[in-house]
């Protein structure tokens, strides 16, 4: 098993990764009351949920479960007074720890829940996807969805511990593992060109599902992501290379309707356009966006971009978190593994968009 920190002072926090991390590791230590609320979904609830609750049962926790619908579209609102319902009518107070056992859904909506249930509670990541495991268990983004944009009611707010026990991956579709690729192949194109060698190298064991590639693949993105965050915690700046891709691919998300395509694989053409909008602005040359175009391709992911209306994207993308000033500014490439952030011409994107995206 190996274990990193996600250094943050006063808040910072265990990453346990290994096959057997929920037996392993040292996680219910930090729940310092009796009670606690594990909140899951229809879908990995029967899978895995047994497995933990058996673990806080033996350490002498009272539990509560919160089963929510499974899916993106339910990244709502609505879903996260369910949260709040179920935690009331358990008389669940202040001491109380959340425990998140899924996604990325089920880990942003309960992050979120515990940021705001009774002005704050303790919360532990137990991702249960490549996705999950390699990103959004790590890191303190939580939130839901709005109609006229992604994450955009949320709060920064750090987890006690995060345990990815890669075991749970063995249920996990295809498609899924795919889409949890693209955030990895995300973390070699912003700051590591070794590391995007490497997934190069091993993208067949990875789509195999190769224990130790896949378990190499979530400790050097932890690593990565931990590093980035540690410096950066609020994204007052360097955090949004994180965010390479997402610009165009939260716009697909939203345009498409939340859950028509999978946030991996929108992350993945996301990719594509801001590689080849690197390459329009003279910052990548042609071989370099092939070459992460074919990564992404041969991760399972889609590389062309769903077609909409120059006018609907640039619509999508003028809602983005890191406008300033009514200016969009987009993750750059200046070479593979060298992200930077910088605000572009709206004429140069709908240049791009014309020729790679538009209906
Ligand atoms: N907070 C962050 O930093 C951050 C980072 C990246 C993505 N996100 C968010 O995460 C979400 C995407 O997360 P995701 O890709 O995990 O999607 P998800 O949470 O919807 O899970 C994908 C699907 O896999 C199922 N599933 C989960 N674990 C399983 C398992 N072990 N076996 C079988 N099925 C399983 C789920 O029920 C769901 O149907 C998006 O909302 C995205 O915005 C957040
Ligand atoms: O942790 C971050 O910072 C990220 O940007 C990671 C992304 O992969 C993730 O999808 C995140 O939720 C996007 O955040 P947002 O601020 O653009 O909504
Ligand atoms: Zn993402």
């Amino acid at each position: 098993m190996h274990r990193l920190e996600v250094a943050l002072d006063e808040r910072s926090y265990p990453i346990a990764i290994g096959r057997d991390a929920l037996a392993q590791s040292d996680w219910i230590g930090v729940i310092r009351g009796k009670q606690v609320a594990v909140v899951t979904n229809e879908t990995v609830g029967p899978l895995h949920l047994a497995k933990l609750t058996s673990a806080l049962d033996a350490a002498g926790k009272s539990v509560t479960v919160v089963t929510l619908p499974d899916g993106e579209e339910y990244k709502t609102a609505e879903t996260l007074d369910l949260i709040y319902s179920a935690l009331l009518e358990a008389r669940c107070d202040r001491k109380t720890t959340l425990v998140a056992l899924g996604g990325g859904v089920v880990g942003d909506m309960t992050g979120f829940a515990a940021a705001t249930y009774m002005r704050g509670v303790p919360f532990i990541q137990v991702p249960t996807t490549l996705l999950a495991q390699v990103d959004s268990s790590v890191g303190g983004k939580t939130g839901i969805n709005h109609r006229l944009g992604k994450n955009m009611i949320g709060a920064f707010y750090q987890p006690r511990f995060v345990v990815a026990d890669l075991a749970t991956l063995d249920t996990l579709p295809a498609r899924e593992l795919s889409a949890g690729l693209a955030e990895v192949i995300k973390h070699g194109a912003i700051v590591d060109a070794g590391f995007l060698g490497w997934i190069e190298e091993n993208i067949d064991a990875l789509v195999a599902r190769d224990a130790a590639a896949l378990g190499h693949s979530v400790l050097r993105s932890c690593e990565i992501k931990s590093e980035v965050v540690a410096g950066d915690e609020f994204e007052s700046g360097r955090r949004a290379i994180l965010n390479f891709g997402h610009t165009f691919g939260h716009a697909v998300e939203a345009g498409l309707g939340y859950g028509v395509w999978l946030h991996g694989e929108a992350v993945g053409v996301g990719m594509v356009l801001a590689a080849r909008l690197s390459q329009r602005l003279g910052y990548l040359d042609e071989a370099a966006v092939q070459r992460l175009t074919s990564i992404i391709g041969r991760a399972g992911l889609p590389t062309r971009a769903p077609e909409m209306p120059v006018k609907r994207w640039l619509n999508l993308m003028a809602v983005d978190k890191k406008a300033e000033g009514g200016e969009v500014r987009y993750i750059l490439l200046r070479g593979l593994g060298n992200a930077v952030v910088e605000a572009v011409d709206e004429a140069i994107v709908a240049e791009v968009l014309r020729e790679h995206a538009a209906a």
